[in-house]
């Protein structure tokens, strides 16, 4: 269940190298061209506050273990709803976040193992609202492509961080989560096939019809 806020809650997401960051910019910009009166918020996660980003530091550098990683990942969220997702929607804001809880349940549960048990008692915690209701984006865009063709991308512009340092079979394992958890919750999912050329897939989320 999602909390009713005035704002508007939107997230990317995909394994790494599908193609979240190279238009998340001008998404975010044709959201605010298409809604002039209302303020538009790109964050991510890990991240999007002070604390967040000293977390994501430490998150993407650092080896630790599975429920270690999982926490940090839920302890930065909860410091990005209270500091910054929950009171721009309460002022009726559109947030856009690159990646959000969808990421824990697939990297930590899908690809290391944790849980559904663990992870879902964790989004109870963090994101669980007074009125009973789970925070959660109301749209959410998959990048969805073959962990080898992520890969070839992501080697031929940056050095791996820890998560890209995973082999391709921890990358499927990931990929299938995300798939699983798009099929589960259609209403909210809109899957994009990454492997088309960026000019594709920007026509496609221009032809969104996306009510507010
Ligand atoms: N649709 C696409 N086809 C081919 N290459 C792409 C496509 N989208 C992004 N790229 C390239 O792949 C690399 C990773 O893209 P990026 O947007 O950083 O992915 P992410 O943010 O999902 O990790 C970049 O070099 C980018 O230019
Ligand atoms: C939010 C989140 C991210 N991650 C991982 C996925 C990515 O490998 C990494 C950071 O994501 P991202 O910002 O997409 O990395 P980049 O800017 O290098 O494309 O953190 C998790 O494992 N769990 C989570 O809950």
């Amino acid at each position: 269940m999602t909390a009713q806020f005035p704002g508007y809650f939107i997230s990317f997401e995909g394994i790494d190298g599908a193609g979240k960051s190279t238009h998340i910019e001008s998404f975010a910009k044709l959201m605010k061209d298409r809604n002039p009166d209302r303020d538009v918020v790109m964050t991510r996660e890990p991240g999007g506050t002070q604390l967040g980003e000293q977390l994501r530091a430490l998150l993407l550098d650092a080896p630790m273990n599975l429920e270690t990683e999982a926490l940090l990942m839920f302890a930065a969220r909860r410091e990005h709803i209270a500091q910054v997702i929950e009171p721009a929607l309460m002022a009726g804001k559109i947030v856009i976040s690159d990646r959000f809880t969808d990421a824990s349940f697939a990297y930590q549960g899908g690809g290391r193992g944790l849980s559904l048990e663990k992870l879902n008692a964790l989004e109870k915690w963090v994101q669980g609202r007074e009125d009973g209701s789970i925070l959660q984006p109301q749209l959410t865009f998959l990048f969805d492509l073959p962990g080898s063709v992520a890969q070839a991308r992501r080697s031929k512009v940056r050095a791996p961080d820890k998560f890209e340092k995973m082999d391709l079979d921890f990358f499927e394992k990931v990929r299938q989560e995300y798939l699983r958890r798009a099929k589960a919750d259609p209403r909210r999912f809109h899957l994009v096939d990454a492997t088309q050329t960026p000019d594709v897939i920007w026509n496609e989320l221009q032809a969104l019809e996306i009510k507010l």
